[in-house]
C-alpha cells in the first residue's frame, strides 16, 4: 500500500463554470503511458501539444481537445503529468476528470489514482524541489492577489525574491556556524580565532542584512493581509459618509438622524495597493434602544481588532457640553488602545471656516481635518493611514510576503541578538552562542520550507483550491 502523498491524483485545474477552455490534469510518480493510450488512443510525444479526440472507456470521444505530456521529472509538479485541454463546460471536464479515474483504475500501477486535495499539486511541486515553500505560498497569493500591486509582488516571490533574500541570509548564517563550530574544537585558541576571522563583524552584518529583509518582509506581508481600519465615534459625526468617501459609493445608510448606523458596514478599498478593511460601525453612545445597544457592543468588538482605529469627531459640534461628555466618555475607553493605533480625524470642515479661526480650537498633534461630504482632506487621511499601517514605499521591487515569514524573521533575529550576547560576556560562552546560531539558522529555514513542521505544509497547502 502506498502512501496518500505518493497516490496519482486528478482534477479540474481550471475555475468551476463555463470558460472557453478547461483543464484536467493528473500528476503520478508511475509513468502515465497506459492511461495516455487509453484516453488518447496513442503516445504523446513529451512536452508538444496534440489535438485529438478524448475518448470514452466505449471509445465514443467525449471531447476534442489538446493533450500534453509531461514526463518527470519535468514537469509542475516534478512528476509525470498527463494536462487534457478541453472545452470548458462543468459537464466535460467532470466527464473527463471521471474518464481519467477509470481508466487509471484499470491500469495496475496506477490503481490508486484519486482526486487531489486542494493544494496537492503545488504540494507535490515542493516535496520535489521545483518550488520552496515561500514559492509555493506565492502560487496561492498570485491566485488571491485582489490588487495589481498584490498580483506583481506574488509574482516576484514566485520567481524566488523572497527565497533568494532568506538563501543569503542563509549562507552568511551557515558560513558563522561552521566558523563557530571549528573554534569550538579548539578551545585554547577560541578567541583569537574568531577575532582573526572577524565573527562579530560577520554576525552583525548578517543582522543589518536581516533587519533590512525583514522590514522588506513587512511590507510584503502588509500587500497580502491589508489592515483592518475601524470608524469609530459618537452618533452622527459622518463615519458612514467617510466610508462612503473612501469607498466611491453609497454603501452604508446615511441620515441627519442620530443612531442610523446598527450594524457594522464593512468594505474593502485599496491605496497604492495595500487593501485596507474598512469598517463602519455603530455611534458610540449610551442608549435604551435594544437593537443600537448591540451595536454599540459590536463597534467596541471591532475596536479590539482593529490595526487603525479612527476616531471622528464633528467640528460644528465642538465645544457643547453634551457632546464633548459623550467624546470624553470614548476617549477614556480608548485609552486601551495603543496610542500608534489612533487617528483622531475632526469632519464636516466644509462648515466649520469661522470654527477654525476660533482661537480654542486646536487640533492635538497628527489630527486630520476634513470633510467627507465635500472629500477635502481624505487625500491626507489616507496618506496617515498608510503611515499608521506601517507603509512606505520601498525602492527595490517589492514581493509578497505573510506574516509568518515576519515572524519567522523575529525569531531569527532574537537568535543573533542573543548570539552577540554570549560573547559580549566574560568569559565568552562559545557554546551558548553556537546553540543560538543553530536556532536562528533553523527558525530562517522555516520560511523556505527546509525546516517545516508536516502540520504546518498540511495548514498552508489546504488553503489553495482544488487543481492548484
Ligand atoms: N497549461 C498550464 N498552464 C499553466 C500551468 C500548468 O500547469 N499548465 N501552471 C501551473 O499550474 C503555471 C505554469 N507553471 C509551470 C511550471 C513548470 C512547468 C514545467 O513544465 N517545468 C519543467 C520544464 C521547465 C522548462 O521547460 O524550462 C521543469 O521544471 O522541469 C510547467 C508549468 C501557469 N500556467
Ligand atoms: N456638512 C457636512 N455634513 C456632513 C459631513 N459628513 C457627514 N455629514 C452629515 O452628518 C449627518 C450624519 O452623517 P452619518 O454619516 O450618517 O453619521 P454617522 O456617524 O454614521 O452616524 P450614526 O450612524 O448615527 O452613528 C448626515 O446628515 C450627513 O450628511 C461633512 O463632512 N460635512
Ligand atoms: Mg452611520
Amino acid at each position: 500500500m502506498l502512501a496518500r502523498h505518493q497516490d496519482p491524483i486528478a482534477a479540474i485545474a481550471t475555475a468551476p463554470g463555463r470558460g472557453a477552455v478547461g483543464i484536467v490534469r493528473v500528476s503520478s510518480a508511475q509513468d502515465l503511458t497506459p492511461l495516455i493510450e487509453q484516453i488518447c488512443g496513442r503516445a504523446l510525444r513529451p512536452r508538444e501539444a496534440h489535438y485529438l479526440p478524448l475518448r470514452a472507456a466505449n471509445g465514443d470521444a467525449i471531447d476534442h481537445g489538446l493533450a500534453l505530456h509531461f514526463p518527470a521529472p519535468h514537469s509542475y509538479t516534478g512528476e509525470h503529468v498527463l494536462e487534457l485541454q478541453a472545452h470548458g463546460g462543468p459537464v466535460v471536464l467532470q466527464l473527463l476528470l471521471a474518464r481519467c479515474l477509470e481508466a487509471g483504475a484499470a491500469v495496475d500501477a496506477l490503481r490508486h489514482l484519486r482526486l487531489a486535495e486542494p493544494g496537492e499539486f503545488t504540494q507535490r511541486a515542493f516535496l520535489n524541489g521545483k518550488l520552496d515553500l515561500a514559492q509555493a505560498e506565492a502560487v496561492s497569493d498570485l491566485i488571491d492577489a485582489s490588487t495589481e500591486a498584490a498580483a506583481r509582488s506574488a509574482s516576484r516571490a514566485l520567481s524566488g525574491a523572497l527565497s533568494t533574500e532568506v538563501g543569503e541570509l542563509r549562507d552568511g548564517l551557515i558560513n558563522l556556524r561552521m566558523l563557530v563550530e571549528a573554534t569550538l574544537d579548539f578551545p585554547e585558541e577560541e578567541i583569537d580565532f574568531l577575532q582573526q576571522a572577524d565573527a562579530l563583524g560577520k554576525l552583525r552584518r548578517i543582522q543589518a542584512r536581516l533587519e533590512h529583509v525583514l522590514d522588506r518582509t513587512r511590507q510584503g506581508a502588509l500587500l497580502r493581509e491589508g489592515i483592518k481600519v475601524v470608524l469609530a465615534g459618537q452618533p452622527n459625526v459622518g463615519k458612514s459618509s467617510l466610508l462612503n468617501a473612501l469607498a466611491g459609493a453609497e454603501l452604508a445608510i446615511v441620515t441627519p438622524i442620530p443612531g442610523t448606523t446598527r450594524d457594522k458596514v464593512s468594505q474593502t478599498i485599496q491605496i497604492e495597493g495595500v487593501p485596507l478593511h474598512i469598517t463602519d460601525t455603530a455611534g458610540l453612545r449610551e442608549t435604551s434602544d435594544e437593537v443600537e445597544r448591540i451595536g454599540v457592543a459590536r463597534s467596541w468588538d471591532a475596536i479590539a481588532e482593529a490595526d487603525v482605529v479612527l476616531f471622528l469627531h464633528d467640528l460644528t459640534r465642538i465645544g457643547e457640553t453634551a457632546y464633548e461628555a459623550g467624546d470624553a466618555e470614548i476617549r477614556e475607553r480608548l485609552a486601551r488602545v495603543d496610542p500608534t493605533r489612533l487617528l483622531q480625524v475632526y469632519n464636516k470642515a466644509d462648515t466649520s471656516a469661522e470654527l477654525r479661526t476660533r482661537q480654542d480650537l486646536t487640533l492635538p498633534e497628527g489630527a486630520v481635518q476634513l470633510s467627507a461630504k465635500t472629500g477635502a482632506g481624505l487625500a491626507e487621511l489616507r496618506r496617515e493611514l498608510l503611515a499608521h499601517a506601517g507603509w512606505h514605499a520601498v525602492p527595490e521591487g517589492l514581493f509578497i510576503a505573510r506574516e509568518r515569514h515576519v515572524q519567522a524573521l523575529r525569531r531569527t533575529a532574537e537568535h543573533l541578538a542573543l548570539a552577540l550576547a554570549q560573547v559580549e560576556v566574560e568569559p565568552p560562552a562559545l557554546d551558548l552562542m553556537a546553540e543560538e546560531l543553530r536556532l536562528a539558522h533553523d527558525a530562517l529555514g522555516e520560511i523556505t520550507g527546509a525546516f517545516s513542521a508536516d502540520d504546518l505544509l498540511g495548514e498552508i497547502f489546504s488553503r489553495f483550491c482544488i487543481g492548484k
